[in-house]
């Protein structure tokens, strides 16, 4: 695995900051079927630095997909404000790209999966990049190759397993040319060992293109595993809990990282303030 960039070294360890999120007082309240107001996530004040890796975790229904899609414009924050770089989010901003837990919902199934990255090259900044259907597929083959999929380019999603449809997602959204990368526990419903598989392309890929990822999970030894920092939120929509660091140097290691004394410190901390017996 490759080193970090110098953005992403600053944001580790505190150097030269330059956020690409900036949310002030940013909530979300839902008005339920049955006409009640439901808190979706409470009032959060936060930055998260160009570059960093960082994960959003907490009890089920405590507000962590709401965060993310607010961040992603794909809702309206009820009150307060969210920029990306220095523009108000106000509707899904083309420097993010955001990948569904459930890849059905992310990919076409009735288009291959050539074409569904040709879609994500289409619907971005990279739109630009190729000149002629030629060079498109070109760049596609790349994206494909990058997530170890080189020989799907004509084949359909339904015909992949679910963890080689998320890889499909990801070089998908990897081909709009990101600067921030918002996954929705985008690796819970794969087995194990390809979730392992998995996690290590994504640390690759950010580190690569020097990008900035927002990710959402249920699972705090994926957070810690991945992230710079852990963003432990309240039940219920009660906002942050606490903003946890984790000053681990990266490459990360799947098993020695589990045998680190500072992670099993952390997993416990992490843990404890998740059921509330921190
Ligand atoms: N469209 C909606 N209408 C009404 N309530 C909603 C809506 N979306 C979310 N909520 C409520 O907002 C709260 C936060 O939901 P959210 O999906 O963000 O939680 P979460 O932490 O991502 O949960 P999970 O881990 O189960 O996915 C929950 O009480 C949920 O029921």
């Amino acid at each position: 695995m490759t080193s970090t960039t110098e953005a992403q070294a600053a944001a580790l360890t505190g150097g030269v900051h330059q956020e690409i999120i900036t949310v002030e007082g940013a909530g979300k309240d839902y008005l339920a079927l049955d006409g009640n107001v439901v808190r979706g996530l409470s009032p959060v004040d936060l930055t998260i630095e160009r570059g960093a890796f960082v994960s959003l975790v907490g009890r089920s229904g405590c507000g962590k997909s709401t965060f993310l899609r607010l961040v992603a414009g794909l809702e309206k924050p009820t009150s307060g404000t969210i920029r990306i770089g220095t523009e108000r989010v106000d509707g899904p901003p083309d420097s993010a790209r955001y990948v569904f837990q459930n890849y059905n919902e992310s990919l076409l199934p009735w288009r291959t999966v050539g074409d569904n990255i040709r879609f994500g090259l289409r619907h971005g900044h990279g739109a630009a990049r190729a000149s002629s259907k030629a060079q498109e597929n070109e760049l596609i083959q790349e994206h494909l190759e990058e997530v170890g999929l080189g020989g799907t380019f004509n084949r359909y999603p339904g015909e992949l397993s679910g963890g080689m449809q998320q890889r499909v997602a990801i070089a998908r959204a990897l081909a709009a040319l990101p600067e921030l990368l918002l996954l929705d526990e985008p690796f819970s419903a794969v087995d194990a060992l390809s979730r392992s598989t998995l996690q290590d392309l994504i640390l690759r890929i950010w580190q690569e293109h020097g990008l900035t990822v927002l990710f959402v999970t249920h699972d705090i030894e994926e957070a810690l595993y991945l992230s710079q920092r852990v963003i432990v939120l309240r039940e219920k929509g009660g906002g942050v809990e606490r903003d946890v660091t984790v000053d681990i140097p990266y490459p990360r290691r799947q098993v020695d990282f589990r045998e680190d004394p500072r992670y099993l410190r952390l997993r416990r901390e992490v843990l404890g303030l998740v059921l509330g017996t921190e």
